[in-house]
């Protein structure tokens, strides 16, 4: 008896059932021979590393790919569908890790886009209906938003609840959840679990894709591991460690994802004063050589957005900012790396990343002028370099010369990482470094960010993750409403005088 049997002897019980789905991508097999089970009524984490071949198979499920081989059933009866509309048809919706709103609808139309079915013919004559029906539903759900509000003034917690009241109101049996969390604070991420919660009290199945540990031992019942396109087990949540798991997802026996090491600190590297700007004030800190700095807050409290002004994306009205004690101007990213600050921002998509460029033009692009000959680029160089930098990140592609566009997410993620890596600054901003990013994969950077603390960079770290953020800080400094509301040191950390409460109760304003 296999462990799928050990968990579920009733297949009739099993709301999905894959069997044997292989899919090919030219010569890539994304995935061979899988089998995956769900039981009904369950909240089950479908876990693996990057590339593993997770959100392959989800879009195998609403029809977005169809299988090179292998069968799947829904509620006991085979299950074929050509696209997302008509896996919503057969009670199957899947919530994007990038979700793409209507910006221009409302709130109520955009939970009834494609669905005048259910509002009688005149869709849009019927504005009356369905804005009573949309505040209908978001009562439901306790969701106090206004039916005619527009899409785009919505922030991505809410339209990923839409989404949700979305799926559910079109009678999803099943619900797919693709990375969730990976742009909600701990407040929104809470919220998502009530709603969770409450989905599976209404019978309704959850598929949870995730790499923060932390949530799928909150949340799921059950898991699935995948490794490389292949099966590798499944089980019940509370008969597994956290690193047991890891263990199964890296194929190798796994220790400790915050691999902080004490090292020295020096002197202060870099230094702000007084900075004002949208959606911050009078920001005052300083970061030390070999020390990693950590920045935690709720989305929006202003975290990012002082990282931004400091690279000179966007505008500061007033303060100082000093780099080896010396005061200097940066007007814009390229000044900023020029001086010798690097930033990994926290949207990659948009501002990390050529998607139709090969990896290696993307890790090369900021360190073009150290692998100048002449007027020409020492190619033999390049290459070499590049494909170290994307080896030491484990990064899964067919070769260095693959399109950016060809990686799954989190192999994307690690090739921005390794362009800044590479530029060797004095000061490296990271802006949600991890997010999306499997364990085996956050573990290397976590030791890659030690390994350039112990070299004397000062590290500046933004994470919404509190276990990131305490497991790797020397210092956190926590803000609230665009201002600083306290600082945490390390040693408060280890002792158990600081925990993950402290440091959420100063998030929302608290002393
Ligand atoms: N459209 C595509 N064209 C070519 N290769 C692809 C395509 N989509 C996925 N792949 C490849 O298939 C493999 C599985 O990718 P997939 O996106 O399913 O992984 P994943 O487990 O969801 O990863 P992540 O956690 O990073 O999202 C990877 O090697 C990826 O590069």
């Amino acid at each position: 008896m296999n462990e799928q049997d050990n968990l579920q002897h009733d297949s009739q019980e099993y709301i999905l059932e894959c069997r044997g789905i292989s899919k090919f991508f030219g010569g890539t097999h994304a995935l061979e021979d899988v089998d995956f089970h769900v039981s009904k009524g369950q909240v089950h984490a479908l876990v693996g590393e990057n590339g593993a071949g997770k959100s392959t198979l989800m879009k195998i499920i609403i029809g977005l790919y169809k299988q090179d081989k292998g069968e799947i059933f829904f509620e006991g009866k085979p299950y074929t569908v050509n696209g997302p509309a008509e896996a919503i048809k057969a009670g199957i919706s899947m919530i994007h890790q990038e979700l793409n709103p209507e910006p221009y609808l409302s709130v109520a139309e955009s939970i009834f886009l494609k669905r005048e079915d259910t509002l009688g013919k005149s869709f849009f004559l019927n504005k009356k209906e369905t804005n009573r029906k949309a505040a209908e539903l978001l009562k439901q759900f306790n969701f106090d938003i206004n039916p005619k509000v527009l899409m785009e003034e919505l922030t991505l917690a809410q339209s990923q609840m839409i989404e949700i009241i979305k799926a559910v109101s079109c009678n999803a049996r099943l619900v797919i959840m693709d990375e969730p969390t990976s742009s909600l604070d701990s407040e929104e991420t809470e919220r998502l679990f009530r709603t969770i919660r409450n989905l599976k009290d209404h019978g309704v199945t959850i598929i949870y894709i995730s790499h923060r540990m932390e949530e799928i031992f909150e949340i799921c019942d059950s898991y699935s591991v995948f490794r490389d396109g292949r099966f590798v087990g499944t089980g019940k949540v509370s008969e597994v460690t956290t690193n047991e798991l890891i263990s199964m997802m890296v194929g190798r026996k796994f220790d400790n994802i915050f691999p902080k090491e004490d090292v020295k600190i020096g002197d202060v590297a870099f230094r702000v004063e007084g900075l004002s700007g949208k959606g911050f004030q009078n920001i005052s800190f300083e970061v030390r050589h070999g020390e990693i700095l950590g920045l935690s807050g709720l989305v929006g409290s202003g975290r990012s957005e002082t990282m931004r002004a400091i690279f000179g994306i966007d505008p500061l009205t007033s303060g100082k900012i000093y780099l080896d004690g010396e005061e200097i101007k940066i007007k814009n990213p390229r000044e900023a790396i020029s001086k010798g600050i690097a930033m990994i921002n926290e949207d990659r998509k948009n501002y990390g990343l050529c998607l139709f460029r090969s990896l290696r033009e993307n890790i090369s692009l900021p360190n073009l002028e150290s692998r100048q000959r002449g007027l020409l680029i020492d190619q033999t160089r390049e290459k070499k370099e590049c494909t170290e930098a994307a080896l030491t990140l484990r990064v899964k592609a067919a070769s260095i010369e693959a399109d950016a566009f060809s990686l799954s997410g989190g192999n994307q993620q690690k090739i921005v990482l390794s362009k800044w890596i590479m530029s060797e600054p004095k000061v490296l901003i990271m802006d949600e470094p991890t997010r999306g990013i499997d364990v085996g994969a956050k573990a290397e950077i976590h030791s890659l960010m030690c390994r350039f603390a112990s070299e004397g960079m000062a590290i500046i770290l933004v994470s919404s993750e509190l276990p990131e953020v305490m497991g790797m800080s020397d210092r956190i400094l926590i803000y609230h409403e665009g201002k600083l509301n306290g600082e945490i040191s390390r040693k408060e950390i280890l002792d158990g005088t600081a925990t993950q409460e402290t440091i959420l109760a100063k998030e929302f304003g608290g002393k």
